[in-house]
């Protein structure tokens, strides 16, 4: 999408720009764009001396507390009761400005809002040329946002291709870069791009597709802590909370080097990273910066750069593929692709779907675990899920060396987070071999070194070994596993099973949380039992 071929309509026309050393500026675009980028900050209100003073200092003390790394599950909680509580106060401070630019609606979701604004967005889209013929957008309950067929769509059918021009990447406002030349993760910087455009509001280029996000997500960024309560113990609740502090880290350091690490830019865009700089100055606020982060994990997709200097080496973007962010996820294939030749998103239906049906795409093989904290939703008909459980080798362990070396073979590391499945594998391969290595003897240890060669027999459910080796190993799941059942008491699971049926509206993320815990312990309870048979046998 080039700078001078805006695509949307204004609600606002600016003013004619300034004169610039006699000269009129409107002869040039980047005058008109920097005249614009003047007339969007003056939209945005300022916050006064004592407020900010009092946000350099709880941004400092947020740093502060994100800089200590956690020792065990109970100090992670308690640094993220205390993050919560630095979070709230934060965004009390930065209200006008988050009002204005991230302004939420309502506590529940903003269907109908998003809606009414789909005309616009889809004459945008087929505008700047996208193909969705057999498509529209429409709301399923549930999903939100989603797609409809308008006729039969057959199976491998080309049903949407997006233009590489209305792709939003880092690629197309690569004049935004905060720190300059310095290199990030590719999702940072395109929600940092996002975090620009939302901030210019109206005299944004990508207005009319940021009109149709949702102003607010299911994210882990959102959760209150009561809400993350319900995970304390579960396998997402260490990554939901490392999500949080992550985050939170990175707004602290964004809003670090805006406000108390350099003068007030001018917004020049001759110079790399003023503009950004720029915005960020006047807009950045926490509010901003999860709904950016959010919008990208919950719909960004990976493209190939068109910078890159070899072929050899294609080097993947995260970016934001309108329209087609707006289908839903189900089981099934991978029917999209970026088509080179063409520079363009392809994607092709799955299945057949008739005439008035959701038309879903799937996101890829992740579990449910994965879903929950990095895309906002739980798959009740996942087929790839599991459950991490955390092992490790002790430190203690006088043969920690040996068993080191069969790990090693096996391409397992010491301390790692490995897989319970559901029916009929219930137990990881991985898994089965890590604890047989780990409840070994020193003589079966010394046998097993003696022929590394053999260590993949291990990985086999069938492998022949002593039966008080077995024993031990099967024990030692039975043991792990009902510890992480006993999470889910049974007091808690009628509780729950009542709740979910009586929530209503606006309670979408205790539903999905309440589902979530479901999910995961079903899988145990099955890997459990399945633990229980085999120690006997
Ligand atoms: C790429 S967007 C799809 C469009 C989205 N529904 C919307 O309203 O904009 C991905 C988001 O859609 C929702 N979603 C996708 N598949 C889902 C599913 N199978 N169940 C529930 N929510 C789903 C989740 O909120 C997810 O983060």
């Amino acid at each position: 999408m080039g700078k001078n071929t805006k695509r949307n309509k204004k609600t606002k026309q600016p003013q004619q720009p300034p004169q610039q050393n006699g000269v009129t500026a409107s002869a040039s675009g980047t005058a008109v764009e920097d005249f614009e980028d003047q007339q969007a900050a003056s939209l945005l209100p300022r916050l006064n001396g004592k407020k900010r003073s009092q946000l350099n200092k709880l941004v400092e003390e947020l740093l502060n507390l994100v800089e200590k790394q956690p020792a065990n599950p109970n100090e992670e909680w308690k640094q993220y009761e205390q993050l919560q509580r630095l979070l709230q106060q934060i965004m009390i401070l930065e209200e006008p400005l988050s009002q204005t630019v991230c302004p939420q609606i309502s506590d529940s979701p903003d269907d109908q809002t998003r809606l009414a604004k789909v005309e616009a967005f889809s004459a945008w889209a087929k505008d700047g040329g996208v193909h969705s013929e057999g498509l529209e957008i429409a709301i399923f309950p549930g999903y939100q946002l989603g797609l409809r067929s308008t006729r039969p769509l057959a199976k491998d059918e080309l049903v949407l291709s997006v233009p590489r021009k209305l792709i939003f990447s880092e690629e197309s406002n690569s004049d935004c870069r905060l720190f300059g030349k310095m290199t990030q993760a590719t999702h940072l910087n395109l929600a940092y791009d996002l975090v620009i455009e939302k901030i210019r509001g109206e005299f944004s280029e990508w207005r009319t597709y940021i009109d149709v996000l949702p102003a607010k997500y299911s994210t882990v960024l959102y959760f209150t802590t009561k809400q993350m309560e319900l995970l304390r113990g579960t396998a997402a609740a260490s990554l939901a909370l490392r999500q949080c502090r992550v985050i939170a880290k990175q707004y602290a350091f964004l809003y670090r080097y805006a406000h108390t690490m350099t003068e007030p830019s001018t917004g020049n865009r001759s110079h790399p990273g003023e503009r950004g700089l720029f915005f960020t100055q006047h807009g950045l606020c926490y509010e901003l910066y999860r709904w950016a982060v959010s919008t990208v994990m919950t719909r960004q997709n990976l493209v190939p750069s068109e910078k890159q200097e070899s072929e050899d080496t294609p080097k993947l973007i995260s970016a934001l593929i309108p329209y087609w962010d707006m289908a839903n996820h189900r089981q099934g294939k991978i029917t999209s692709f970026y088509a080179a030749v063409p520079r363009q998103l392809e994607c092709t239906a799955q299945e057949a779907v008739d005439a008035g049906e959701q038309f879903f795409i799937y996101y890829g093989d992740r579990s449910n675990t994965d879903l929950l904290v990095h895309n906002g939703f739980v798959d009740d008909y996942n087929l790839k899920d599991y459950v991490n459980i955390r092992v490790g080798l002790s430190l203690t362990d006088a043969l920690a060396a040996k068993r080191a070396s069969i790990l090693d073979k096996l391409n397992i590391r010491h301390t790692a987070e490995l897989r319970v499945l559901p029916a009929p594998d219930f137990i990881s391969k991985e898994l089965l071999a890590f604890v047989r290595v780990f409840k070994m003897s020193a003589e079966q240890l010394d046998h097993w070194c003696s022929d590394l060669e053999r260590a993949g027999d291990l990985l086999h459910i069938d492998c022949a070994l002593e039966t008080d080796h077995e024993t031990r190993t099967w024990q030692f799941l039975e043991d792990r596993l009902k510890l992480l059942l006993a999470v889910f008491n049974k007091e808690m699971q009628e509780a729950n099973e009542v709740k979910e049926l009586e929530l209503k509206d606006g309670q979408e993320i205790e539903l999905m949380l309440f589902l979530y815990r479901r999910l995961e312990r079903s899988i145990l309870a099955g890997a459990l039992q399945y633990a229980q048979e085999h120690r006997k046998v």
